[in-house]
């Protein structure tokens, strides 16, 4: 007769990945010292866990995994890249409905890209959770597609919030025994360009009883108004007592506007870019200044919404697994994107709010890596640049001319 399986067998099923031994910040390292194991997590989802390389959980997981499993309504906000994603995914692919067909968790992101990367993030913590089934629906895929994908079984819905309130009106969707609704850069996700969409999903669509979560490291006094409407008593979390990131630098160059190409060429000759992240304040100068850049001799990708769907996805795709070294963006990522290989980030056009502010520099410095911010800054700039430092009780300093490697090379 063979023998009984140990308990800690699934252990040596799991296969992590290499070990990170780069420095991490605090913002990470500063734990309670809790365990994945203390949630008491089906096995099938702590073996997801430890082979995405998480061996502990970061403070924002400590503070919202519990609290989430509990079933409570969680308003968190914490550092860029500090592990959100984590934290919510986790409770709702423990709590979510196996035996149920259609969704018991809608998670909403603000852009398709972010909706892509949260779903390949639910679908590797899923992997050994048998049956299941993560789907992704978004604008700017075929109607036809997404309504065919809705009739097969569902458990975790990631989406943007359009997508999702049309297929929900056309029927297609069924959010009436969806009941944990999370809403990721939701201070993003409440803004007027969104807002009006989340509340016809909540109030005509969703059941009385769900758990709403709202997470983002930015939450600008507008979330008050849909939290005293919508969320019941909700846990709050805030570990931002120090707004910016401890392992980015920031530096500005003051430059005329006719400058900037030049600046960014010295730049990129006297850096040590793995992978940058350029962000232009409009559409246009996106593509302008990745022609510039191409013509400079380096090579570049860029991305904005103004872009078909597929060419966003295939830049997208292609930068993440290296493909090029640097992106010239819109804000279209500003938010949630996450790459680790990114240690450089250039604000080639300052941005107008500190919340932009915050949320760009954040795409360096992942998980508590080392990473560096640069601003060109004009005379029209200054006011702005004074303002933002203000706000974010920061300090940006004047670029050296030769910046140390080890603030973010390591
Ligand atoms: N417990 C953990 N241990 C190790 N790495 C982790 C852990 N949790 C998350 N990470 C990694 O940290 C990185 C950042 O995580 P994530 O994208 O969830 O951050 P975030 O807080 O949502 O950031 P943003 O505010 O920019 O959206 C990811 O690459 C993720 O795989």
């Amino acid at each position: 007769m063979a023998a009984a399986p140990a308990p800690d067998d699934w252990r040596s099923l799991v296969k992590p990945p290499p070990k990170d031994t780069r420095f991490r910040t605090s913002d990470v390292t500063a734990t309670k010292g809790n365990e994945f194991e203390d949630y008491y997590l089906k096995r099938e989802l702590l073996m997801g866990i430890y082979e995405m390389g998480f061996e502990q959980p970061s403070p924002i997981q400590e503070a919202a995994i519990p609290v989430s499993l509990a079933g409570r309504d969680i308003l968190a906000r914490a550092k860029n890249g500090t592990g959100k994603t984590g934290a919510y995914l986790i409770p709702i692919l423990e709590r979510v409905d196996l035996k149920q067909t259609v969704a018991s968790a809608l998670v909403l992101v603000p852009t398709r890209e972010l909706a892509l990367q949260t779903a390949q993030v639910c679908k590797r913590l899923a992997r050994h959770i048998d049956g299941l089934q993560v789907m992704v629906s978004t604008g700017g895929t075929s109607l036809k597609d997404d309504i065919m994908r809705f009739y097969q079984p569902v458990h975790v819905l990631v989406a943007t919030p359009g997508r999702v309130l049309d297929m929900t009106r056309k029927n297609v969707c069924k959010l009436d025994r969806c009941s944990m609704l999370v809403m990721d850069e939701a201070d993003k996700l409440l803004s007027p360009e969104f807002s009006h969409v989340l509340e016809q999903i909540i109030s005509n669509f969703m059941p009385p009883d769900r758990q709403i979560s709202l997470f983002s490291a930015t939450f600008p006094i507008t979330v008050k108004g849909f939290r005293d409407r919508y969320l019941r008593k909700p846990y709050e979390i805030n570990l931002m007592d120090e707004l910016t990131l401890q392992g980015i630098t920031q530096y500005y160059a003051f430059v005329e506007e006719s400058k900037k190409v030049h600046c960014l060429n010295t730049l990129f000759s006297k850096l040590q870019i793995n992978q940058s992240i350029i962000f232009c304040n409009s559409v246009n100068r996106v593509e302008l200044l990745a022609r510039k850049i191409t013509d400079l001799g380096y090579s570049c990708f860029y991305i904005h919404a103004r872009m078909p769907q597929e060419q966003r996805n295939r830049v997208f795709h292609d930068f993440r697994s290296g493909a090029c070294r640097n992106l010239v963006s819109s804000d279209l990522f500003t938010r949630g994107i996450d790459i680790q290989a990114v240690n450089v980030v250039i604000n080639f056009d300052f941005p107008k709010s500190s919340e932009t502010y915050l949320h760009r520099v954040g795409r360096s410095g992942r998980f508590g890596h080392r990473g560096l911010a640069i601003s060109l800054i004009t005379y029209e700039d200054r006011f702005n640049l004074y303002r933002i430092e203000q706000e974010l009780d920061t300090e940006i300093s004047p670029i050296p001319p030769l910046v140390d490697k080890a603030l973010y090379c390591v």
